[in-house]
């Protein structure tokens, strides 16, 4: 099936069933028409990214901007939030896969956040069938058969916020004017034409999540391309409504100016906790000092994770915004009650000790984990959507603790090989076009997995990068533990002899030990499906 495309776009992906469905000519045009407004400015964004990691390579650190400082210290609020928008303590989390998504609407949280990111392996037919799903979604007319199950959405159901991808992500498959174009522009400009109108109707409206912003002027690319969309659509301005994730050390820096930015057009900013780790590690990379401890010692209780967490409640509340806790990378774990009842406890935590400090909601991977989070949110809330009147004003959070990150000890042979054995078996998934797997009975998204590879390249670098027992952490040691976590990893995986693995520990060594860094992991990936 071929389908009409605006003058100087092609499209080199196959046209599923259904596809043209979502590849209307109408789709199509705000596509070309966003693209060719805003790309050379996406790709001016880009480069600075670059010249800013030459800025830290060399040495720099990030600090709160001189000058911005007029807007932290002005007096002003973001636009009134709207009443689909109000109460949002749980919000479920997951790739758009059409089984998921019924599930998450169904699952009894506030909101679901639809995914085309992190959880997701941005494969074409992922992101086009992700948007089919989604207009039936919407409209409610979604169903699926499957293994004697009959899904369909009950009469309540979650409130929809999108997650398009990250600037620094291409759509491949779509070609402007003869090159590549945003994924993320791609992802919001098909779902605002196929679904904006239709979710104001029902009550709500287009309302996204924007992932990975390293700056105000990120944010202010997607505000203006915002203001685009609401035009070409007959939408009023401030329709669509955006909660930024601050998952980089440098939007910490930036929270105040980021809310500014979109003002008109935001919701808040979410505290998503895995891509700020891995965005410490990849932004100190070359510092020889900076180290952090085995994965799992790095928590929301690390003083720098605690800064950041405090910071952005504080600043949220002060312009009358949402924050937004992240996600505790637990979830449900089948066929051994003690270890199971250890995580749902480790879950209950982490929402009580956000619910606690001020936080409005927070994320969970698996519908098995909504009611007990909504519980720990409830005894404090009570009967409030939220608590956005609760100002923190008592925080004050400096660079230097933002920039103080410890645990610094202890890095393991056992924390080593964790990292590789995940790295290997969540590439080898993704490759197999899963963006979102259960290991070792944590939740592995794109973020966390950065983590891991991340910090196997650090650790080769780092003076500190020394395990417990004396043994510098080396490019050697861990090219002889890639084979064996593969071989654990081939037991491990469901569809273990799949020859995505055995690819998956390539890349990871050529990622692992190279003297280059690369900037996501997902960027190379991507020339392989
Ligand atoms: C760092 C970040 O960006 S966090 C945000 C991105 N991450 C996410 O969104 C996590 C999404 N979660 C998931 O993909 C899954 O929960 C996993 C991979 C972690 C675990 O998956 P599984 O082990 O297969 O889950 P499990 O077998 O327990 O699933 C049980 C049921 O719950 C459903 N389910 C599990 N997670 C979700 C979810 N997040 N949304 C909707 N349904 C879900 C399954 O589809 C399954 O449904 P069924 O009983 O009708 O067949
Ligand atoms: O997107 C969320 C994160 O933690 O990363
Ligand atoms: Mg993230």
């Amino acid at each position: 099936m071929s389908i009409a495309t605006p003058a100087g776009m092609d499209i080199t992906g196959d046209i599923a069933p259904g596809f043209d469905q979502v590849l209307t000519p109408e789709a199509l045009a705000l596509v070309a028409k966003l693209t060719r407004a805003f790309e050379p400015r996406r790709q001016e964004l880009l480069a600075k990214r670059v010249e800013k990691v030459a800025q830290l390579d060399a040495g720099e650190r990030p600090d709160f901007l001189a000058e911005t400082a007029h807007i932290r210290a002005g007096d002003w609020k973001i636009a009134p939030i709207p009443q689909a928008l109000a109460c949002r303590r749980v919000e479920i989390t997951g790739p758009t896969d059409r089984k998921m998504v019924i599930n998450a609407f169904n699952s009894g949280a506030d909101a679901y956040m639809t995914d085309f990111e992190d959880s997701q392996t941005p494969n074409w037919h992922n992101q086009v069938d992700g948007q089919l799903n989604l207009m039936q979604a919407v409209r409610r007319t979604i169903t699926l058969e499957q293994k004697g199950k009959s899904y369909k959405l009950n009469d309540k159901i979650a409130t929809l916020i999108v997650r398009p991808r990250g600037w620094h992500l291409d759509e491949k498959h779509v070609l402007v004017d003869g090159k590549r174009i945003s994924g993320g522009i791609f992802d919001f400009a098909l779902f605002m034409v196929h679904n904006a109108k239709e979710l104001l109707a029902r009550g709500a409206g287009p309302y996204f999540y924007l992932p990975k912003i390293e700056s105000h002027l990120e944010a202010r690319l997607w505000n203006d391309i915002f203001v685009m969309a609401q035009d070409e659509l007959g939408l009023p301005q401030g329709t669509i409504k955006a909660t930024v994730l601050i998952e980089t050390i440098l939007a910490a820096f930036e929270m105040d100016e980021i809310l500014y930015e979109l003002r008109e057009h935001s919701a808040g900013l979410n505290a998503g906790r895995w891509d700020y780790i891995f965005s410490c590690i990849k932004k100190f990379k070359l510092d020889k000092d900076f180290c952090l401890a085995d994965r799992p010692k790095v928590t929301m209780t690390a003083p720098f994770m605690r800064a950041y967490a405090l910071l952005l409640l504080k600043t949220c509340h002060h312009r009358g915004a949402q924050a937004m806790g992240g996600m505790a990378a637990l979830i449900p774990i089948k066929n051994d009650p003690e270890k199971n009842e250890i995580a749902m406890a480790g879950v209950r935590v982490d929402k009580a000790r956000d619910a606690t400090d001020g936080y409005d909601g927070g994320w969970v991977a698996h519908p098995g984990l909504v009611e007990l989070a909504m519980t720990e949110f409830v005894k404090v809330l009570a009967d409030k959507p939220n608590q956005v009147e609760k100002q923190r004003m008592d925080v004050n959070v400096t660079a230097a603790q933002l920039l103080d990150f410890k645990p610094e000890a202890p890095i393991t042979e056992a924390g080593l090989r964790y990292n590789i054995n995940v790295g290997i078996h969540y590439l080898g998934s993704w490759l197999s076009g899963n963006g979102c797997v259960p290991i070792h009975n944590l939740m592995e998204d794109a973020a966390t997995a950065e983590i891991s590879r991340s910090q196997v390249w650090q650790w080769i670098r780092s003076s500190k990068g020394v395990l417990e027992d004396g043994r510098k952490v080396t490019a050697d040691m861990v090219r002889a533990m890639i084979p064996q976590e593969l071989a654990k990893v081939k037991v491990d995986a469901p569809n273990g002899d799949n020859p995505t693995y055995v690819r998956a520990a390539q890349i990871f060594e050529e990622m692992a030990t190279s003297d280059s860094f690369a900037e996501f992991l997902t960027l190379p990936l991507y020339e392989e499906i």
